[in-house]
């Protein structure tokens, strides 16, 4: 096995096999005899080899799964930069690898690469902006400090409200940042905090390393300070930096930096792009279903009483607004496929198999809408996720956070992210679509609108 030159992500910066969890997934084979070719499968029951076994239970939801016989056009892209980043040979690549979405599905399964974007596309800075005409900050309809999520990195996302008469008009944009700093898109006064909120560009000195860097060298010097230190020690729970800057393996050696940074990136990238689509599509969805809203609304209100923030075992009484998001995340998963690289050979249920080496992709977005799991898998309906209806599922027909030993372990985390986001939302507006302007869905790493997710927002009295 050979890994990335450069990190897939963080082109010219050397990826650490344990540490940079993302890029581990992209290591690929260095066999002269790598398959080339590509097909798709709607399978059944597998064998359960040890390499397969991810791709063995999810296969078992008789779901759609694209497997991708390919392994050289990664390095070549890495090898061959074009002018925006991306290389001539993951163009190719792409227009393969979208031919292999499953046709036979139902129309509404397919998911269709853009024309003339390249497979390897990388995601960058994806996030949630309330925004209206104007730039001045409502602060009173957003609650202090104007956030209504704070990210796993401690980050806010910004909330930017301009009332207009009665009536708000928000737009929420879920947006890709190309270049650096992505300014263009929201204008200067987000620049900062969409640099900080992880433009993961593609020119090598990308501003989330720099972000992340300047995270780890303040906290680094500041645990210099021995009182600093032995406040650190005293803490119940130590906040993941900490854990990091803290570590050291059996000879009393800490984390390099870079390995540092690579855990720092995989958490800001897999920690803020994922909750920022995951909430924007949910509030798109209860915009969209005002009988849906409602009732979420209605049982918000009746757990908080009179207050206006949210306590811990406020959380688990959000049954109804709980099965609103998940089926928020089985029509939208912000991460809408996952791939392996298979350690070893896997052989199918009908005796075809794969190679060690191939790079397996799994497409979360169509095991959601699998006809025969789902019925009308389209239709916004939370009461598939009922105590019963769950009962009567397989456990891997649901998979927004993926499953197995590499799962999201974040799950939780951004269950509450977005539960206290919703919540707070709906009780200060009501949210409607803007029907002229619907969003167009394109799967990248992260399921996100081409044109953005447009929403009113009227102001609750
Ligand atoms: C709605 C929000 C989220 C969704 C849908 C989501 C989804 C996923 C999925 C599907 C994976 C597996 C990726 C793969 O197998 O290639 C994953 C991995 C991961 N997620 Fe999340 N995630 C979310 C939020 C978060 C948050 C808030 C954090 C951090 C606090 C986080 C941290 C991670 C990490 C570190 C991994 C890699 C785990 C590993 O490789 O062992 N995620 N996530």
């Amino acid at each position: 096995m050979q890994q990335y030159e450069s990190h897939p992500f963080f082109p010219g910066k050397t990826p650490t096999s344990r540490l940079s969890m993302t890029c581990a997934r992209w290591c690929t084979s260095d066999s002269a005899s790598s398959p080339t070719t590509m097909t798709s499968f709607t399978g059944s029951a597998l064998t359960d080899t040890d390499s397969g076994r991810f791709a063995s239970s999810l296969m078992t939801t008789q779901v759609c799964i694209v497997i991708i016989l390919s392994q050289s056009f990664h390095i070549g892209y890495l090898k061959e930069p074009s002018r925006n980043g991306y290389g001539q040979s993951a163009m190719s690549a792409k227009s393969a690898v979208s031919s292999l979405w499953p046709k036979e599905t139902h129309p509404e399964l397919r998911i269709r690469l853009p024309h003339g974007s390249p497979i390897c596309e990388l995601p960058l800075a994806h996030t949630v902006i309330l925004q209206t005409k104007g730039a001045v900050v409502d602060k009173e309809v957003c609650g202090k400090g104007s956030a209504i999520a704070t990210t796993a990195m401690c980050m806010s996302l910004i909330v930017m409200l301009l009332e207009k008469q009665n009536y708000l008009h928000a737009e929420i944009h879920v947006s890709v940042h190309w270049e650096q700093g992505g300014s263009h898109l929201f204008g200067q006064l987000c620049v900062q905090e969409v640099i900080s909120r992880l433009s993961i560009s593609c020119p090598a000195e990308s501003s989330v390393l720099i972000y992340s860097d300047k995270v780890i060298q303040e906290r680094k010097e500041s645990l210099k300070d021995e009182r600093e230190f032995e406040k650190i020690k005293k803490k119940r729970h130590l906040d993941f930096l900490d854990i990091l800057l803290c570590a050291k393996d059996e000879t009393g050696a800490g984390l390099s930096d870079e390995d540092l940074r690579a855990e720092v990136d995989t958490f800001m990238f897999e920690g803020h792009d994922t909750t920022a689509s995951g909430l924007s599509w949910v509030l798109y969805c209860l915009a969209s279903h005002p009988e849906h809203q409602a009732r979420c609304r209605e049982e918000i209100k009746d757990i908080l009483g009179s207050r206006d923030t949210i306590q811990w075992e406020d959380l688990g009484k959000m049954t109804y607004s709980t099965m609103c998001i998940k089926e928020s995340l089985r029509l939208y998963p912000p991460v809408p496929g996952v791939s392996r690289q298979l350690s070893k050979p896997i052989t199918f249920h009908d005796g075809r198999t794969l190679p060690e080496g191939t790079v397996t992709a799994i497409s979360i977005y169509l095991i959601h809408r699998n006809p025969s799991v789902w019925k009308d898998p389209s239709v916004f309906d939370p009461l598939r996720f009922s105590p019963e209806n769950v009962s009567g599922r397989h456990s891997h027909a649901f998979l927004p956070f993926a499953a197995g030993m590499r799962n999201c372990i974040g799950q939780q985390f951004a269950m509450i992210e977005m539960k206290v986001a919703l919540a707070l939302t709906l009780l200060r507006f009501e949210l409607s679509p803007d029907l002229t302007n619907p969003p167009r869905k394109i799967p990248r790493i992260i399921l996100r609108s081409k044109n953005g997710i447009h929403l009113y927002l009227k102001k609750i009295p």
